[in-house]
């Protein structure tokens, strides 16, 4: 299968020093949704930029669809892009605002009334097509401008940081009806988030940023269960991230496993066990997370979080407890 969307060498300045981006190199195919995870300012927005035309690469090139449309103006490369802020006109009515695109390219009124009809049931809003935006709640709102972004048919559409302006409980529901859209209609999408949860539960395939390259690029398994550095374990969760050195953390052998030539060792809080092992550490935090107490502990290979059962007898601050980290739940890191 050929690539749908083709990077390559793609390096993006702003006229400083560094440039924001490095030598970017990646494809995907087409109806895959790929998530570019990253902490802010690794670049992320300004990949985006770059692939909707709406900034000139200092060099490389951008393929879709086999077209190279590196200097193709943002208007003809059919790229749709939805950012956090909606931006919808707000003295038109819902459908108005979907139309929006397909009076501007001439559609006939009848195939307008076909399509937006289509696109405002698809995201569930046919009953508000009246309504003016100020009338809308932020979830509703977000969906008209992703209806918006999506009836004029894009053969690309870039999603940043969409849902980022909404409240816990909606994100959740946009992010299934994403997910659902995505799944009926085939779209190849390119999501930006910094939220490792949104990533995992949406793409077919994560990329990890740093500094303006890539560091890690696979399924959401890969990233979740396989980082390959001690950036990427940190980002996904693993919050006991330590480095190695020769093959020792803090001049001690992690028992009863082989490290090899790994870079760095990580395991998530919940991998920890408490009460009991050749290590030993003091309560110094502990948060109660509902399901699990979350304990902070001082030891001397340095902060560990641990995880416990809400329901296990609890531990107080300045209590001095055994754990162990063992071989089940550690990641062996390639780099740091
Ligand atoms: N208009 C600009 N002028 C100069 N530098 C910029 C501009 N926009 C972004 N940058 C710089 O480029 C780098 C990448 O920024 P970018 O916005 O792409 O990051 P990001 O990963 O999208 O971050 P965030 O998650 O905060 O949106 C950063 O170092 C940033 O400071």
């Amino acid at each position: 299968m050929s690539d749908f969307l083709k990077l390559e060498k793609l390096t993006l300045n702003y006229g400083g020093p560094t440039p924001a981006v490095e030598n970017l190199d990646f494809s995907m195919q087409a109806s895959e949704l790929v998530a570019l995870l990253g902490p802010s300012g690794c670049g992320k927005t300004t990949t985006m930029r770059a692939i909707a035309g709406l900034m000139k690469p200092a060099s490389g090139t951008i393929m879709l669809d086999n077209r190279d449309i590196t200097r193709v103006p943002a208007n003809k490369r059919g790229v749709g892009l939805v950012f956090q802020s909606y931006a919808l006109f707000p003295h038109l009515s819902v459908f108005e605002n979907v139309a929006f695109g397909l009076r501007l390219a001439r559609v006939s009124s009848a195939d307008i009334k076909r399509r937006v009809d289509a696109v405002l049931a698809s995201v569930g809003l046919s009953h508000l097509a009246d309504r003016q935006p100020r009338e809308l709640s932020g979830g509703q709102q977000q969906r008209v401008a992703l209806a918006r972004s999506i009836v004029v048919e894009p053969k690309l559409l870039l999603l940043d940081e969409p849902l980022s302006n909404l409240d816990a409980r909606l994100r959740l529901e946009m992010r299934s009806e994403l997910s659902r859209l995505q799944d009926e209609l085939g779209i190849t999408m390119i999501y930006v988030t910094h939220d490792q949860a949104e990533a995992l539960a949406l793409a077919d395939r994560i990329i990890v940023m740093r500094e303006g390259r890539i560091e890690q690029s696979g399924t959401p398994e890969d990233i979740y269960e396989r980082p390959v550095s001690i950036f990427v374990a940190n980002f996904m969760g693993f919050e006991n991230c330590f480095e190695l050195t020769g093959g020792k953390l803090k001049g001690i052998a992690p028992a009863g496993f082989e490290t090899g030539s790994a870079a760095g060792i990580a395991w998530r809080p919940h991998a920890v066990l408490l009460g009991q092992g050749a290590h030993k550490g003091t309560v110094v935090g502990a948060s109660y997370l509902g399901q699990v107490v979350e304990y902070l502990l001082s030891t001397p290979l340095g902060d560990i979080k641990a995880e416990a059962l809400a329901s296990a007898p609890r531990h107080g601050m300045g209590e001095e407890i055994a754990f162990d980290l063992p071989q089940a739940g550690a990641v062996l890191l390639a780099r740091r």
